[in-house]
């Protein structure tokens, strides 16, 4: 059995609430350098703009929001599972409430924990004793990293919505060559062209992928590290998905890239770890 008292003296948390406010969803941040909104639900962080530069995330309208529905956008957490390896798709990390365990700030950012562990509700999905950390740390950087203790082995992805300015004008590198093409049932396929350019639907695991993930624009270059993932997903439904899609406007899929650090062909050990950092350069 998985023991809750394992961290909680691990770091002492000082609560600073200078820059945080609590809402009936979640949290907005007001920092000097970043506006950022996490939403309790699956501790989703929806929204990060650097004082000064363009939204990272894309993001649906607020207004469709359901508590216990997966919430588009930002970086929803897929766990215990990803995709439809259970019910519900993607695990239900995304749907339940976390709680926030602490919050320390300073000038240079705001580091937030939050915690789930298994409750009867959990239970009747995934029978298993379990207690999950996601810990982000918003400043000149976005960093989450999730801490995994469980009696099973799980897959999970931090299901990261990138915004474009025009997805034409997106090229990705450091995927790797080799991937699982869920669109042609999951077959496994080799690359034949890098940079990737995507200019139809596209929903993909790259099964060895480099640390780092580069999308670049014309005039933004992110750079995704991720550390102790085995995969990266990159997902878009194209006019024709996104169309299916209640919660995507008509133009969205031109706005928005899904690259996603994962751990699906590697699944996560009972006591396990995958992180990302998202670092934003802009172009004048
Ligand atoms: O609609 P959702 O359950 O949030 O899933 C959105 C997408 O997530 C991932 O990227 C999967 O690879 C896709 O197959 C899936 O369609």
């Amino acid at each position: 059995m998985v023991g809750t008292y394992w961290y909680k003296n691990s770091w002492r948390a000082s609560i600073n609430t200078h820059y945080l406010t609590t809402t009936a969803l979640g949290f907005e941040l007001h920092h000097p350098l970043f506006d950022a909104t996490i939403l309790k639900q699956g501790a989703q962080l929806i929204h990060f703009q650097p004082k000064e530069g363009e939204p990272l995330f894309w993001c649906a309208d607020l207004s469709t929001f359901e508590k216990g529905k997966a919430f588009r956008g930002g970086i929803p957490l897929c766990w215990p599972w990803f995709g439809k390896a259970g019910i519900p798709s993607h695990g239900f990390a995304r749907i339940v409430e976390w709680t926030l365990l602490s919050h320390v700030a300073n000038e240079e950012g705001i580091k937030l924990v939050f915690e789930l562990s298994d409750s009867m509700t959990t239970r009747a999905i995934w029978p298993y004793a379990f207690n999950a950390h996601l810990t982000m740390v918003l400043g000149k950087e976005v960093a989450l990293s999730l801490h995994v203790k469980a009696d099973k082995e799980s897959t999970a992805a931090l299901h990261s919505y990138f915004t474009c300015k025009q997805i034409d004008d997106v090229n990705v590198t450091g995927l790797g060559l080799t991937y699982i093409d869920a669109l042609l049932g999951g077959k496994p396929c080799e690359e034949v062209k890098t940079p990737l350019h995507v200019n139809r639907a596209i929903d993909r695991i790259y099964t060895r992928p480099d640390a780092k993930t580069i999308l670049q624009e014309k005039e933004r270059t992110i750079t995704i590290t991720h550390e102790n993932h085995s995969d990266v997903v990159v997902w878009n439904p194209w006019l024709e998905g996104s169309e299916k899609l209640s919660d995507m406007n008509e133009n969205d899929y031109t706005k928005m890239l899904c690259i996603e650090s994962a751990r699906i062909t590697k699944p996560l050990k009972c006591d396990d770890r995958l992180h990302v950092t998202i670092h934003v350069e802009c172009r004048s």
